[in-house]
């Protein structure tokens, strides 16, 4: 369970994220939507404990991501918004050093990222160095590290942005197999028709505030409104009537 407490980070007097208070139930599948700017990576980067908080917290099954940070690490999984990598090791080995990492021995990190590559389709570049990997191999290769300790709960930031269809079905159908196998999946994007497809419910957050939750369904109900979650969006995010920036 994700259960965020008023959490929010301010630069200066700009407030990034305004304090969020939100509870993402075991098992669910929440996209975080949002336009660029939003807040999404903000909050994000809060909960994995690269970006301390301006006032308020986010828990993870209890344990607060900033004072608890090492054992949060444990029970989740991030894809960062752009996965970077060494340079100079392979598909393989990148994965066996994220597993020792994470406290296996060597034989097991052997067998995990065997594993791993085989599941993510990634057997056939597993030599290769990362630099040389597309786009949808390094996503791949990211969603593998995020899932070889096996973790509760997955934060991913942007996990299909930049792939071409194939490549972003293939990541959303394992996902999807992901969270039917029970995982907690905390996903940001601005891609509608992925969290229409795959989220059980989500959040929209503009300027940094949120500005619903729920099901497609209820957000609908919220706002008297009918149509796709991109149209809901679009009346949620529009800034036309504003004076102010
Ligand atoms: N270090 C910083 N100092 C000042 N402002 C920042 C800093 N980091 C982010 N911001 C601002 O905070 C706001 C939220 O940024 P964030 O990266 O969280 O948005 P996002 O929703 O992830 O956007 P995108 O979809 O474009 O990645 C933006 O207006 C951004 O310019």
């Amino acid at each position: 369970m994700i259960q965020f407490e008023a959490l929010a980070k301010r630069y200066g007097s700009y407030d990034a994220v305004k304090p969020l208070t939100l509870t993402v139930p075991r098992g669910e599948m929440f996209g975080f939507l949002g336009p660029n700017g939003a807040g999404k990576t903000t909050t994000i980067r809060m909960m994995m404990g690269i970006l301390v908080p301006s006032s308020g917290r986010v828990l993870i099954d209890g344990l607060d991501c900033q004072q608890d940070a090492a054992a949060v690490k444990q029970r989740v999984g991030y894809l960062p918004d752009n996965p970077v990598f060494y340079d100079f090791l392979r598909g393989r080995e990148i994965l066996q050093f994220v597993a020792e990492m994470h406290g296996f021995s060597r034989r097991e990190a052997r067998e995990r990222s065997a594993q791993m590559l085989a599941h993510w389709g990634l057997d056939d570049v597993s030599e290769e160095f990362a630099v040389n990997y597309s786009m949808g191999m390094k996503k791949k290769l990211g969603l593998a590290c995020a899932m070889i300790h096996d973790p509760a709960v997955l934060i991913l930031d942007e996990p299909i942005n930049g792939l071409d269809p194939r490549a972003s079905r293939d990541v959303q159908e394992r996902l999807i197999a992901a969270a039917a196998g029970g995982k907690t999946i905390f996903v940001s994007t601005h891609l509608l028709d992925m969290a229409e497809k795959m989220c059980d419910r989500v959040g929209i957050i503009h300027r940094g505030a949120l500005a619903a939750t729920g099901t497609l369904d209820e957000i609908r109900a919220q706002l008297a409104a009918s149509g796709s979650l991109e149209d809901v969006f679009l009346m949620l995010t529009d800034d036309t009537d504003e004076t102010t920036p």
